[in-house]
Order: C-alpha cells, then sequence, then structure tokens
C-alpha cells in the first residue's frame, strides 16, 4: 500500500521573535513533521515550549516582530510564505479549521451562537437564508454537541465546555482538510474532554484515503492525547525531540526521550513525580541538548545537540520498539 500524501508537510520550520532590547526569542526550531490524511497527530509539551507559535505560524498569524525558516505545505501552497489575501481568503476556516485554545476570545461576544454559526456557514457554504440556514445551523451545531435550545444565547451565558463547543462547531463548518486544535480541552472536566476530542477523531474519519482529513492537536492534556492520537511529536524548548507511534509511547515501550519519559511520569495516575528544573529561557539556549541540565541521563557527549534519527534526538534515549517501517495505525478505524 502506499502512502498517501500528506495535508501538511512541515520541513525546517523555525520561528525567531525579535526583541528590540535583548536577543532574539527561539520559540520554535527547525521542526519536521508531516500529518497524514487519517491522522491524528498529537504535539505535547510542557506550557511555553513553542507549540502555539508553531500553530500561529502555520495560519499566517504571527505578530510583526516574528520571523520563519524552512516551509509548512499545505498541498502545495506554502503557509510561511502565502500572502495574507490568500491566507485570510482561501486558507482559515477553509482549508484549515481551527479549534482555538480560548473560546470565549475566538466567539464574538455581542452576537448569539446562532447568528455565528449563520455567517460562518453563508461564507463558507454559501447558504444565505431561510430553512436551508437554519437547517445547515442546527447540523453544525450538533455536530459539535452544542445543544440546540442553547443556540439564541450569546457567548457569556455559556459554560466553559459549551463555548468550546460552539468554537468547535464553528472550526468544523468549513470541512477543512485539516483541523487545528490547539489545547481543545482546557478547562473542561474529563468526560467533556473525552466527548470533544472524540468529537474531533469523528471529523477525521469521516473520510478515508486520500480524500482523509488530518488532524493536528496540540495539548499538553497526555490522556486526550492518549485517547486520539496515532502519533505524537514531543516538544521541548522549541524543538521536536520525539516523535514516534502513540501506541508505543503511551503503551509497552514507552517513550524513549528522557524528557518524553518524565513528562509521562509526571501524570498523577503515573508516578505522579514533577521534572526537576526550568526548560532554559528560549533566548538563551544552550549549544547543546536544551535538556541536559535535568536530564538523569545526560554525559559530556550532550554538551553537543544529538541529531534526530528514527524519530529521536538523544544521545542516549530509552530502548524503543523496533524501528518499524512507517505505519497508521488508525486509532479512530480500529475503534469503529
Ligand atoms: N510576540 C512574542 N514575542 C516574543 N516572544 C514570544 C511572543 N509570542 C510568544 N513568545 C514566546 O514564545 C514561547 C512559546 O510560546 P507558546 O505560546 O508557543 O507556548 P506553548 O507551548 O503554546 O505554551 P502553552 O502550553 O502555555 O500554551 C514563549 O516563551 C513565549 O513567551
Ligand atoms: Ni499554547
Amino acid at each position: 500500500m502506499t502512502v498517501p500524501p500528506p495535508v501538511l508537510s512541515v520541513r525546517g520550520l523555525s520561528v525567531r521573535f525579535l526583541m528590540p532590547h535583548g536577543r532574539p526569542v527561539a520559540a520554535v526550531t527547525d521542526a519536521r513533521f508531516d500529518v497524514l490524511p487519517g491522522e491524528c497527530l498529537a504535539l505535547l509539551g510542557e506550557s511555553g515550549c513553542g507549540k502555539s507559535v508553531l500553530a500561529s505560524a502555520l495560519l499566517g498569524l504571527l505578530p510583526g516582530n516574528a520571523q520563519t525558516a524552512g516551509e509548512a505545505l499545505l498541498g502545495d501552497l506554502n503557509l510561511l510564505t502565502a500572502d495574507e489575501g490568500t491566507l485570510a481568503g482561501t486558507v482559515r476556516g477553509r482549508r484549515i479549521g481551527l479549534v482555538p485554545q480560548s473560546p470565549a476570545a475566538h466567539l464574538t461576544p455581542v452576537r448569539t451562537i446562532r447568528s455565528q454559526l449563520g455567517e460562518v456557514i453563508s461564507e463558507l457554504k454559501g447558504i444565505r437564508r431561510g430553512a436551508r440556514l437554519q437547517h445547515a445551523v442546527l447540523a453544525a451545531a450538533g455536530r459539535a454537541g452544542f445543544p440546540e435550545d442553547h443556540l439564541d444565547r450569546h457567548p457569556h451565558q455559556l459554560s466553559g465546555g459549551l463555548a468550546q463547543r460552539a468554537a468547535t462547531a464553528l472550526a468544523l463548518v468549513g470541512d477543512a482538510p485539516l483541523l487545528l486544535a490547539d489545547e481543545p480541552t482546557t478547562g473542561l472536566d474529563r468526560e467533556l474532554v473525552d466527548r470533544t476530542v472524540d468529537e474531533l477523531r469523528r471529523h477525521v474519519d469521516a473520510r478515508s484515503g486520500a480524500a482523509g482529513h488530518g488532524l493536528l492537536m496540540i495539548t499538553h492534556d497526555l490522556a486526550a492525547a492518549e485517547r486520539i492520537a496515532d502519533r505524537v511529536a514531543v516538544m521541548y524548548a522549541g524543538r521536536i525531540v520525539e516523535l514516534g507511534q502513540a501506541d508505543a509511547f503511551f503503551g509497552g515501550p514507552g517513550p524513549r526521550h528522557p524528557y518524553s519519559r518524565r513528562l509521562l511520569q509526571a501524570l498523577p495516575d503515573r508516578a505522579f513525580t514533577a521534572i526537576p528544573g526550568m526548560p532554559p529561557e528560549l533566548a538563551d539556549l544552550p549549544d547543546g541538548c536544551a535538556f541536559a541540565a535535568r536530564c538523569e541521563r545526560a554525559t559530556g557527549l550532550c554538551s553537543t545537540r544529538p541529531p534526530m534519527t528514527d524519530g529521536i534526538s538523544c544521545h542516549h534515549p530509552h530502548q524503543g520498539p523496533e524501528a518499524a517501517p512507517y505505519t497508521l495505525t488508525r486509532k479512530g478505524a480500529d475503534r469503529a
């Protein structure tokens, strides 16, 4: 079976923030990964490691002091060099659906959810008014599990969970080939986390083959990632340090990078031990491995930067599974 072309292909993406006083902030450095049709890739890492900056770069939403390098290909379009007209007119909402980090901030405060959904449906689907539009609004709300009897409320009248559902409903309207979810489960209780990520998963599973949709989910909720991800990428201090199959990462073999291991061990239902120390300043990164100062495996070797080899960037990785050929296990399909 041939692997279909990726929905998104990120090649050497770096983002620097130029600071008026002081050294540039290296928020993302040399990120490389693909999102395949039918796949959910979870991007994991502690607060401040560069996850949202990476997402903003893909959407063309970086502030003016940001400089980017590398490529992020959505089909033939390089998102990093595309002009704002293209991004606003054809990419955001249409080719990339965004489930934002803080839905409350993303929703328009003075308008009801019905009117916001209606507007986006008119714009993206060309359904202008009348019964067809109302029908489409109901369908869109339903897809995200947003209750019909709350459609006439304003965002401030919604709980955090329902605001999240409204934002998810808006993100799904365009039926975009790539869904980008930045902390889609922040502030939700476990049951709502499960329901939200299952909805995202369903979006990915709704199509198959080369027409499939991809999901890039940014999260520090490892349980949510375990539930829906096919593969995981772990970011530390702006770099992806591990990229591999979710089953191996969360299962028996476990993560291979010492940082990823500690991240999992920090979970309450695992060892619940915090990682000692702090990540380095992104304006003052060491030349070698950025995790070395906190790593029990570090040796003199770690003062040089470990190359990314077979999905792992570490001089002393834990034993992983046999380097398997690239496979896509398709969690959702297995479950169906
Ligand atoms: N406009 C900016 N100018 C300078 N530095 C910035 C700017 N925006 C973000 N940063 C820095 O980039 C780094 C990465 O931030 P980012 O928001 O991507 O983290 P994150 O991994 O998404 O964290 P969280 O999990 O808290 O959302 C942070 O150190 C942040 O301070
Ligand atoms: Ni973030």
